[in-house]
């Protein structure tokens, strides 16, 4: 069933004679009256030792030897020995975020309660929205301050175009907006899912994609107006400090290889002590229930505290974050950093980007968790939200800067944020931030006046999956002596997630999901889709099917978003539908099981799907659904990606990536891309004349998951 089957099933009878148990939009009239978010804004991843990993072998999936299927499923028990080249390009993408409601007085407290302890938090309204379909788009070049926040979405699919080229002209959520139009009116009871009472703004017009920059916020444009204010986080130091427990696998990453590449690179440390950080910081880390350094973590802090440049890729789940903020926030400290103070220009000395307003969110949590008790003071700004609150925030001080790209480039041209005292520029999910979706946006930053040169800065690049041409591209941004840190397989999925490949059919797949999630209970279960509206319809079906479901996509309201997130966080709502917005870099405690209804377009993209659970040591699984008219395009890297983590591969699955092989297959097919091995300068690879190869190319099938 294609797209718009899926889309006539949403308008069909049965869908509209449903009728939800509607919980009441507190805020959708009175005072905090959801209107608020669209009225004029009133202001605007080893062993301990030395590396001994060597090989990281690449070359096409068969090479050298016969890839019957008999084979390949032994090669899939051979670590180390298994092929296969090429990459995928993550293509994807989406946000994440965590506060819910702005409204002040409103229970802000209750949203981050679920965040932190798993009280439940407080529904809110099912916001209306804005078809925001029709708002977007249109976004091309590099011009300064033209970036639209509103888009900024952090998610990709309007991120078409060739190099650095301009974004879908537009109204890739026409449908979209119609269908919501179609669907006002529902929402949930206790399923809590919301995502369907929404309004559409027939903001239309030029004006209507342009960004907050632009007017958005001064009211000369025609589109919504974002007024959105998250609500603060907890302040209290056991809200800043609460953490998960790591799991029974925690220890194994000890054996877990790594190789670092590149000249002189300082040994690894084996204890937070080695690393001569700051007493507040190691308070810090022994209050967050650090006890031990992950693998990423002992290779990248002696690397980042030596000043050196790192790419570094680590599996889903194994600390990247503390990785890079721990050695930063010791660099300041060490430097002496003195309070920021108010102050129109705010000049900071660090600069995170992640590729979706949730997981800056995420990061922004860790830094401002890290940097307790110090001088130190981090701000986050992201789309979806009043831009003058972001800028109240920077004012007030800035040392450590954690934004969503097309939001950063808002507030640059505004000329609250100046670059000039830059000393550290990270990109968190590196590969997402540099490819053809961000790669325009980060090509920008590192050109804006102010901003230090590469020789001048430290660049930091961390992510679960490292393309190899996207590697390529990222030399650019790095100095030419930078290290290249490899915790197992490069784009590798994390072992503690059980991996199982389901053939079902399109038509089938509700029925299976609906069984697997009754099996599964109240355990925590995020459902990967492909497109918006079908995260709408699957969500909707499953309240239905009286499981309390909620959703996160790119078109719903941020507010919404980060409400849906809370509800997932807090077990209100244990099932989370979506789309690939989510499926980068979130770490929600419990979550048990990913499943994946649709299979994603490339392997990278499977890669951080699944390693939304299994995270820290504990374990998790991960049910995908292949559907073999469409999905052939993966098989090969899935038995890749299965035998690298030392799962069973099935028998079918062996057979189809055997019948669809590709020779070569490296970064030659738009959908099926296989990960980098190594580090790229040690090895070929190919790239277009433009910079990116063919495997970027946005498949239109993904579009809609990615705005
Ligand atoms: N040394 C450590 N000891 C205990 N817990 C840790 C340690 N390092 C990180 N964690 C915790 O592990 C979890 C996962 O960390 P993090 O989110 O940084 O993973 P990641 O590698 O960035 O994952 P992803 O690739 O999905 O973005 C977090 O809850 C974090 O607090």
């Amino acid at each position: 069933m294609g797209d718009e089957d899926w889309e006539a099933e949403i308008i069909k009878p049965h869908m509209s004679s449903y009728v939800p148990v509607f919980e009441k939009d507190r805020y959708s009239s009175g005072a905090n009256g959801d209107t608020s978010n669209r009225t004029p804004a009133s202001s605007s991843e080893m062993d301990d030792g030395p590396s001994r990993r060597d090989h990281f072998m690449r070359s096409g999936f068969a090479s050298g030897r016969s890839m019957g299927n008999r084979d390949a499923g032994e090669s899939n028990k051979r670590e180390n020995t298994s092929t296969m080249g090429g990459f995928g390009v993550g293509k994807s993408f989406g946000n994440r975020g965590f506060s819910n409601n702005k409204f002040e007085e409103g229970d802000s407290s209750d949203f981050w309660r679920g965040y932190q302890d798993g009280n439940d938090s407080e529904a809110s309204g099912s916001s209306r929205r804005g078809g925001r379909g029709s708002f977007r788009g249109c976004r091309g070049g590099f011009g300064l301050g033209s970036p639209n926040s509103e888009y900024e979405q952090d998610e990709g699919t309007q991120r078409t175009g060739g190099l650095f080229g301009s974004r879908r002209p537009a109204l890739s959520g026409a449908g979209n907006g119609d269908t919501s139009q179609s669907r006002s009116g529902s929402g949930s009871g206790r399923g809590g899912y919301k995502g369907l009472n929404e309004e559409v703004v027939t903001g239309s017009g030029k004006n209507s994609w342009k960004s907050e920059a632009e007017g958005g916020e001064s009211g000369d444009t025609q589109g919504p107006k974002v007024t959105y204010i998250p609500p603060p986080p907890p302040e209290d130091e056991d809200s800043i400090f609460a953490h998960y427990q790591t799991g029974i696998n925690f220890d194994k990453y000890d054996t877990i290889l790594v190789e670092v590449s590149g000249h002189d690179a300082p040994p690894a440390i084996l204890t937070f002590e080695e690393a001569n950080l700051c007493q507040t910081l190691n308070k810090n880390i022994a209050k967050a229930g650090y006890t031990k350094l992950t693998p990423v973590q002992k290779y990248s802090i002696p690397i980042i505290l030596a000043g050196r440049d790192l790419m570094a890729c680590a599996q889903t789940g194994s600390g990247k974050t503390a990785a890079f903020l721990l050695p930063i926030l010791a660099h300041m400290m060490r430097d002496g950093i003195t309070a920021s103070r108010f102050k129109e220009l705010q000049e900071p000395e660090c600069i995170i980007v992640a590729p979706t307003r949730e997981l800056i969110n995420q990061i922004y949590l860790e830094a401002r968790k890290f940097s307790f008790g110090t001088c130190v003071r981090a701000v986050v700004i992201y789309g979806g939200t009043q831009l003058g609150h972001s800028i109240r925030q920077i004012v007030q001080g800035c040392n450590i800067l954690c934004a969503t790209p097309g939001r950063l480039m808002d507030i640059i041209g505004k000329e609250k944020i100046g670059l000039r005292q830059v000393k550290y520029l990270v990109l968190d999910e590196a590969d997402r931030m540099l490819d053809m979706g961000f790669g325009p946006e980060m090509k920008k930053l590192i050109s804006c006046p102010g901003m230090p040169s590469k020789e001048q800065r430290q660049t930091l690049m961390f992510s679960a999956t490292f393309p190899e041409e996207i590697q390529r591209l990222a030399a650019e941004f790095l100095k030419s002596n930078y290290l290249f840190v490899a915790v197992g397989q490069v784009g590798g999925a994390c072992r503690d997630v059980q991996q199982t490949i389901l053939q079902v059919g399109q038509y089938s797949k509700r029925e299976k999901l609906v069984e697997i999630l009754r099996n599964i209970g109240d355990e925590r279960t995020m459902v990967f889709v492909e497109t918006k509206k079908k995260a709408d319809f699957i969500a909707t079906f499953l309240c239905q099917e009286k499981i309390s479901t909620t959703s996160i996509h790119g078109d719903r309201e941020q507010r919404e978003r980060e409400q849906a997130l809370g509800d997932f966080r807090c077990g209100k709502c244990p099932v989370l539908v979506a789309t690939s917005v989510a499926a980068r870099g979130l770490d929600i405690e419990n979550v048990q099981h990913v499943i994946n209804f649709d299979l994603p377009s490339t392997i990278d993209e499977y890669v951080h799907r699944i390693g939304r659970t299994g995270r820290c040591g504990n374990t998790g699984q991960a049910i995908s659904f292949f559907d073999p008219e469409s999905d052939n395009h993966l098989a090969q890297p899935l038995v890749k990606v299965l035998s690298d983590a030392q799962q069973d591969v099935p028998a079918w699955l062996e057979e189809i990536a055997f019948s669809t092989y590709v020779p070569g297959f490296s970064g030659s097919s738009a959908r099926g891309n296989v990960f980098a091995s190594v580090d790229t300068r040690k090895g070929k690879s190919t790239l277009n004349t433009a910079g990116f190869s063919s495997s970027q190319a946005p498949n239109p099938v993904d579009d809609e998951s990615w705005d």
